[in-house]
């Protein structure tokens, strides 16, 4: 019987929503729902895009833009150009655990975890296997 606890699923963390621009989807939060923007927009280059949180009472929606045309959301805006949820973010007690688990069970991890937007190992799971949802992991953040 596969141990299917290795792979502890968490919290929804955020789901990721792809937007050709940062600006214009922070003031449709805002306006429109009168969302709660967390600070800035700040880019991370090692990851291609540019990032900015709005909070909820329960999870974060996080809004990405291409870095540049390199960026790994450029192919879905390519298909999608108004935007849209591009994945979907669960934490996981131990990201290398989560990965072998995976790995063991056929599914395909895309390159090796790498440091996310909240600043811990996050690695992302082929659509192919999970339904046609692109499904990030994330490391649940040691609390302080
Ligand atoms: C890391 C910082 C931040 C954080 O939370 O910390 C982020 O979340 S940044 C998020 C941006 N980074 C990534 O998405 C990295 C992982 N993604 C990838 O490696 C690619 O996007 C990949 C491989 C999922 C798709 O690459 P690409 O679009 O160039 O390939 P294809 O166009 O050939 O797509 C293959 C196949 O997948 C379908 N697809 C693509 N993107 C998505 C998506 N977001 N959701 C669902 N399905 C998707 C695409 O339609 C193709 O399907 P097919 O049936 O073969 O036509
Ligand atoms: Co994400």
């Amino acid at each position: 019987m596969t141990d299917h606890a290795a792979t502890t699923l968490g919290r929804l963390n955020h789901v990721g929503v792809a937007t050709p621009s940062i600006e214009r989807s922070i003031a449709l939060y805002r306006d429109l729902l009168g969302a709660t923007v967390i600070g800035e927009p700040f880019d991370l280059p090692a990851q291609g895009v540019k990032v900015c949180f709005i909070d909820t009472p329960n999870t974060q929606i996080e809004l990405i833009e291409p870095y540049d045309d390199s960026s790994p959301i450029a192919g879905f805006l390519r298909k999608n150009p108004a935007g849209g949820q591009h994945h979907v973010c669960f934490e996981v007690p131990d990201i290398q655990v989560a990965v072998a688990d995976l790995k063991a069970k056929g599914a395909t991890v895309l390159g090796e975890p790498r440091i996310g937007a909240h600043g811990t190992p996050i690695v992302f799971v082929h659509p192919k296997d999970m339904g046609g949802m692109l499904v990030e992991l994330m490391e649940t953040p040691a609390h302080d």
